[in-house]
């Protein structure tokens, strides 16, 4: 009887743990999501890969705050992406080399990430890792985002990534579900 109950203790604590994130991840490699987001739209898409997976999430933050008024920031952006320029970061990532995969998000910025993205891939060694982009956008989808990454990180896996439209976040999660499965990050 006691050994009944004692089995009847482990089914009900793994049924419960699978049933936590609705979905178990297929993979047993440890994901990490490192997103930035400007106006919310790439926070929305990393948010719902979080809930999915279950995996460690990051908010990429630049130490100095992008301007709110629209042509203000596209124009700073055009100059930062045209020098190269990478922004400091407030925060840092303790223990990256728990990782295995790195599903890094942003925003379409002038066809490419966003510098604060850049500073971010430039700031670790991701050699042997994995990366896959998520990229919310206004039309222009990854852009040149892939290969842009790509040079950052030449000794990585890159896999396909997704782009979803910056105006569809909110109703595209079941896009974002089956990308998910098909990259077998969750069942
Ligand atoms: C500085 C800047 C540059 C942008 N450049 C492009 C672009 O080249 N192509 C595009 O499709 N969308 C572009 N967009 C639109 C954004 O990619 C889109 O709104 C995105 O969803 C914003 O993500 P966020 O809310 O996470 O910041 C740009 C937006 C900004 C602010």
């Amino acid at each position: 009887m006691r050994t009944r109950l004692i089995l009847f203790g482990i089914l009900v604590a793994i049924v419960s743990m699978i049933s936590v994130h609705g979905q178990t991840p297929v993979s047993k490699k440890k994901i990490l999501i490192a997103y930035f987001s400007h106006s919310g739209n790439t926070r929305v898409v990393a948010q719902q890969i979080q809930k999915a997976t279950g995996a460690d999430i990051f908010e990429i933050k630049p130490v100095k705050d992008y301007p709110t008024d629209y042509r203000t920031v596209v124009d700073q952006a055009k100059k930062e992406i045209k020098a190269g320029y990478r922004p400091p970061l407030k925060n840092k990532v303790a223990n990256i080399s728990n990782y295995d995969i790195i599903l890094i998000g942003s925003p379409n910025w002038w066809s490419t990430i966003a510098p604060p993205v850049a500073t971010f891939l430039s700031s670790y060694n991701f050699d042997g890792k994995t990366i896959v982009p998520f990229i919310t956008h206004g039309g222009s989808e990854l852009g040149r985002a892939t290969d842009d990454i790509k040079k950052l990180c030449p000794k990585s896996t890159h896999l396909e990534g997704l782009a979803i439209w910056g105006r569809s976040v909110n109703s595209d999660n079941a896009k974002v579900l089956i990308w998910l499965r098909k990259m077998k990050f969750i069942n």
